[in-house]
Formats: C-alpha cells, sequence, structure tokens
C-alpha cells in the first residue's frame, strides 16, 4: 500500500508473492469513527490482511458493508456492540481507535475519565478471545492508555510486552511533513526519529539525527520542535470541536500496521518508532517508552537505543521523563483501584 518504507531504515525491497505471505487478520475496535473508518478502508487496501473485522458500539457493519465491495482480495465482516468477542476470534492484530477525542482547551490527559475504561473492556476482551494478538493503541492519552492495555493483559495472565504498542507514528509523519517544510525538501528525505510519548513535551524529535534537521537553529529550530510537538493542537483548533486528527492518524495507523504485518510475515528491517515497554528508562521510573523499534515475527524484535543527541535534546529529554512518569503512573494507579 505505501509506496515508501515507513522510515529511512527501510530501504530493501518488501515484495511479498501472496503464498509467502501468511494469513493475517486484523481486528479493529472503534472502526466505525473518525479515524477508525479511513483507516479500516486503508487496511482494506493492504495485501498482507486477509481478513478485516471491524467492530464497534455504533456503525461497524454498515462500514463493513461499504469497504466490502472494495475489490482487494479481504473478507471483510462488520460486528455490532453486543458481538465484540465474535469480532476478535483469530485476530493477530487488533487496532484500537476507540475513544472519545479532544476539544479545544482540552488535554489528551483530559480523556482519561472516558477512555481508561473503554480500553480497559476492551483489552479484557482482548485478553479472554485473542490473547496472542498485537495489539496498537491509537486511543489517547496513548502515555496511559498503554500501561493500561498492558496490566489488563498481565492480570488476565497472558501479557507479553513484545506485542503491546503505543502508536505514535502520527509524530513521525508530522516531523518529516514539518521538517520537509521548513528544508523546503520533500518528506521522505527528512524522516525523523521521535522518541518519548505521545503528548506535549514527551514528544521528542531527534532532529540533530538527521542531515537536513541538523540545520535548523536558533528560533527556526525552536518553532519546528513546538510544532511537533503541538502539531495535535493545531488540528483540533482547526475543527473546532468537530475532533482531532482523524485523517492523518488513519494513514499513520495504517502506516504502522503495515509495518508490523511485515515483521509477522518475517520481513528483516522493519524498524519504527513505537510506544512499548522499554528498559531504556525503567530505572527512572518511565517503563514505557517510544524509540526505534525493529518489528518481527513476534512483535518487537529489538529496542532500539536512542543514539547521540544534541544538547537540546537533552533538555527536551529531560522535561520528557517526568511527565511521562506521570502519565504511566496514572495508567497503573487506574488498574490497581
Ligand atoms: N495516537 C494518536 O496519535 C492519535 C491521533 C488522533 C486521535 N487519537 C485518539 O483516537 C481516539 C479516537 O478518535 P476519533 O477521532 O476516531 O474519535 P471518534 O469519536 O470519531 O470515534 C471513536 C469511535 O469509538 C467508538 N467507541 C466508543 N466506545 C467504544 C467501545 N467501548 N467499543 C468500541 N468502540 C467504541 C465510537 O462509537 C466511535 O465510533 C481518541 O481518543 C483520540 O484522542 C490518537
Ligand atoms: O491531538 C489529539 O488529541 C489527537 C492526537 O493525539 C494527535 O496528535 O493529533
Amino acid at each position: 500500500m505505501f509506496a515508501r518504507p515507513a522510515v529511512r531504515a527501510l530501504s530493501h525491497s518488501r515484495q511479498f508473492s501472496s503464498s509467502a505471505a501468511r494469513q493475517t487478520k486484523v481486528a479493529v475496535l472503534g472502526a466505525g469513527g473518525g479515524i477508525g473508518q479511513p483507516l479500516s478502508l486503508l487496511l482494506k487496501t493492504n495485501h498482507l490482511v486477509t481478513s478485516l473485522s471491524l467492530y464497534d458500539i455504533r456503525g461497524a457493519p454498515g462500514v463493513a458493508a461499504d469497504i466490502s465491495h472494495i475489490d482487494t482480495a479481504s473478507e471483510v465482516h462488520g460486528y455490532p456492540a453486543d458481538k465484540l468477542d465474535h469480532a476478535l476470534e483469530g485476530a493477530q492484530i487488533v487496532v484500537i481507535p476507540a475513544g472519545v477525542p479532544r476539544k479545544p482547551g482540552m488535554t489528551r490527559d483530559d480523556l482519561f475519565n472516558t477512555n481508561a475504561s473503554i480500553v480497559r473492556d476492551l483489552a479484557a476482551a482482548v485478553a479472554r478471545v485473542s490473547p496472542e494478538a498485537c495489539v496498537l493503541v491509537i486511543s489517547n492519552p496513548v502515555n496511559s492508555t498503554v500501561p493500561i492495555v498492558s496490566a489488563v493483559l498481565e492480570k488476565a495472565g497472558v501479557y507479553d510486552p513484545k506485542k503491546v504498542f503505543g502508536v505514535t507514528t502520527l509524530d513521525v509523519v508530522r516531523a518529516a511533513r514539518f521538517l520537509g517544510g521548513v528544508t523546503g525538501t520533500s518528506p521522505n528525505d527528512t524522516r525523523v526519529t521521535v522518541i518519548g510519548g505521545h503528548s506535549g513535551a514527551t514528544i521528542v524529535p531527534l532532529l540533530s539525527q538527521t542531515p537536513y534537521g541538523k540545520g535548523v537553529t536558533g528560533e527556526a529550530y525552536v518553532s519546528l520542535v513546538h510544532r511537533i510537538q503541538f502539531g495535535g493542537d493545531e488540528v483540533v483548533q482547526a475543527k473546532g470541536g468537530a475532533g482531532s486528527a482523524t485523517l492523518s492518524m488513519a494513514y499513520a495507523g495504517a502506516r504502522f500496521t503495515d509495518a508490523v504485518l511485515r515483521g509477522l510475515n518475517g520481513e528483516k528491517g522493519v524498524v519504527t518508532p513505537t510506544f512499548v515497554k522499554s528498559p531504556l528508562f525503567a530505572d527512572q521510573g518511565v517503563d514505557f517508552f517510544s524509540t526505534n523499534v525493529e518489528l518481527g515475527r513476534n512483535g518487537v524484535e529489538k529496542i532500539h537505543p536512542i543514539g547521540p543527541i544534541s544538547a537540546e535534546e537533552e533538555k527536551l529529554l529531560a522535561a520528557c521523563l517526568p511527565d511521562l512518569k506521570k502519565n504511566i503512573e496514572k495508567g497503573k494507579k487506574f488498574m490497581s483501584q
């Protein structure tokens, strides 16, 4: 589906014969929503998906009927509110964009009270029905919902930290686009590794690690970093109360799902940032963190170190860690109550 690799590290051919690709069922929970619909559409065009299972408390059968007419080989089924378990049967990948989006003036953390329980209940169903699936969490606040999903699976005795991912790809997409805008180059030449978490100061773009990013300094650097960290707010403001990023997120979610699919299919060198259980800053109480991760047949194959960073990025990282720690602890506390 995507002509370009997910990150610049993916440079080799990714062609598969249909016989080489395994059968992969992908379930989308929240498929009737602003993200869920275009994400499901993009997944229907992905030839690594053999079966697409669309679930929502509202509207999923209609979305499924519509998408099922697209002339790619995958089967599409839609499931109403009371058929969650059916939707999850046999799923190898579960993507979760279910939950409420922000309105102007809200932080992602303001969504916690509503989305924490939605994600918890969906994760409980995953634990019960498809415990071996890779779970890709889009619902905000990602910094807290990923620890919640992990804790639910852990409580059920089926937690595999290699298979739970917070989707931070939109930050990577924005960083490439915004840097390309500043330097006047194609985003294909301005891929940026973005580490940390997915909200404000927890989003840390490593511009110094790219040839074009290194050249952005002074005020231009400060405003570029701010735009990457607060790109979500731009969309929330522009939509004026009608929600947050849906189309760019669907693109980002489909791209990350494609990366996971390619890893499961045995493709080597699939590397992209994602928010996972990570040892990198665990000694500082931050045991979930996004860095470049190599994806493989079992999910996370290898967590890459952050690599050399500039003095400015050291400061961004120092600001990120306390906020991220609070967000992670909030998710864990919710699950321990
Ligand atoms: N990770 C990211 O980068 C990123 C980017 C954009 C948005 N988001 C988040 O994604 C979430 C969804 O955003 P949206 O714009 O699609 O919202 P939306 O309101 O348009 O859609 C959400 C959908 O979830 C469904 N839903 C609610 N509870 C459910 C449940 N228990 N089971 C199944 N479905 C349920 C709703 O019926 C709705 O169709 C929000 O939390 C938003 O903040 C994350
Ligand atoms: O900004 C939001 O609330 C949605 C999403 O997290 C984004 O980054 O666009």
